[in-house]
């Protein structure tokens, strides 16, 4: 099977420290353009990754017959347009968490090509880890699972990071509260119902530092998450049943070496922890091979805009409760 060629919007970091590299490694992908707003350092970028193709503009690499799909790790604020605009080109887009700005942005995605893939950039459901948690959870081993408690943070006060600039998708709402949200639809297999929040916004970047939610899943269960962007580096996620606890360690920036989830033993609780190692992976590698695959294959992976489009109907639902002080549902 040929492998899919890939073009890189940007010189981002997440690009040049992950997903470049994972394209890189796949098996059933190359990376044959990058595009950054500047010529020279496209050029600068690709030459020393021995990528034939530099482009000056982002529009000039989407019009590249050769290419098959687009990476776009963009600042918030350009999701929406340029992987519609690669969408329209005809490319397949893996596009960068969140999918856009808020619910209004992303449905335009909705005029997407229907012969195009466009997936939301979730490297973690891709980890084998998560696998294991959705397993154990059909398997019943947990009991009944009704709450799901994420804690994730890191501390940022560059006011030069995307993640500080309120006008372009900063904020931890947008940045790593999308993580508690998919990992936690992923834990129920369900969509949230409703939601409440607090918010603490940085005086100086207008963005949300540290944010707490409530999600009402119904049926009796609920997520409830704590995110900043202005706290010690920190995460975990604790999966809470009505026999056992399942706790992932590092649920969202596991490295490439073995992941680890704790399995409490039932009435003896804490006193008695099984440790599931899982062997190392890289995630981003994985996230890249299963979109080319698909692309391949023509498969859809069950990711698509419809997808997102609860994401950020979420996350909108955590903005609103802040704006209006009070639960907020949701669909
Ligand atoms: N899945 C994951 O693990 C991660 C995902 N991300 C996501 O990736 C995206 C980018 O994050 P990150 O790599 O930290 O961002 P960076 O600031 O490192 O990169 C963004 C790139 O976008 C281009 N750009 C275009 N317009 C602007 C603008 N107005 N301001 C700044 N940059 C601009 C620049 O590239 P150029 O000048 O070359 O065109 C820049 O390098 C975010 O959506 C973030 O949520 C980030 C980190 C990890
Ligand atoms: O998606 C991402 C992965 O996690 C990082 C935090 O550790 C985020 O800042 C980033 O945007």
């Amino acid at each position: 099977m040929r492998k899919i060629r890939w073009g890189v919007l940007s010189t981002a970091k997440i690009g040049r420290e992950l997903v470049i590299p994972a394209i890189m490694n796949a098996a059933n992908a190359e990376l044959v353009a990058i595009a950054s707003r500047d010529e020279a350092r496209a050029k600068a970028l690709a030459d020393s990754l021995g990528v034939a193709k530099a482009y000056g503009s982002y529009e000039a690499m989407l019009a590249d017959p050769e290419i098959d799909a687009i990476y776009n790790p963009l600042p918030n604020h350009l999701h929406v347009d340029l992987t519609l605009a690669a969408a329209r080109a005809g490319k397949h887009v893996l596009c960068e968490k969140p999918i856009g700005m808020d619910l209004k942005d992303a449905e335009r995605l909705r005029e997407s090509p229907k012969n195009v893939f466009v997936m939301e950039a979730f490297m973690i459901r891709f980890h084998p880890q998560w696998q294991r948690v959705r397993d154990i959870v059909a398997s019943g081993d947990l009991g009944e699972v009704r709450a799901v408690q994420t804690f994730f943070s890191y501390f940022n006060d560059d006011p030069s990071n995307v993640r500080n600039m309120a006008d372009i998708g900063g904020g931890g709402i947008l940045d790593i509260g999308c993580y508690a949200i998919t990992s936690a639809r992923m834990a129920f297999g369900s969509d949230p119902k409703r939601v409440v929040s607090l918010i603490d916004r940085d005086p100086a970047f207008g963005t949300d530092r540290l944010a707490s939610a409530l999600i009402d899943f119904g049926d009796g269960k609920r997520c409830d998450f704590t995110v900043s962007t202005q706290l010690v580096p920190f995460q975990r996620v604790h999966i809470m049943g009505t026999r056992k606890r399942l706790t992932v360690l590092i649920p969202f920036n596991q490295p490439t070496t073995d992941a680890i989830l704790q399995l409490s033993q039932g009435a003896r609780g804490d006193t008695d922890l099984e440790t599931i190692v899982i062997d190392g992976c890289d995630q981003y590698q994985r996230e890249v091979e299963a979109f080319s695959e698909a692309i391949a294959t023509g498969t859809p992976l069950p990711y698509g805009i419809e997808d997102a489009l609860v994401n950020m109907a979420t996350l909108d639902a955590i903005f609103e409760s802040e704006r209006t002080n009070g639960w907020v549902s949701l669909g």
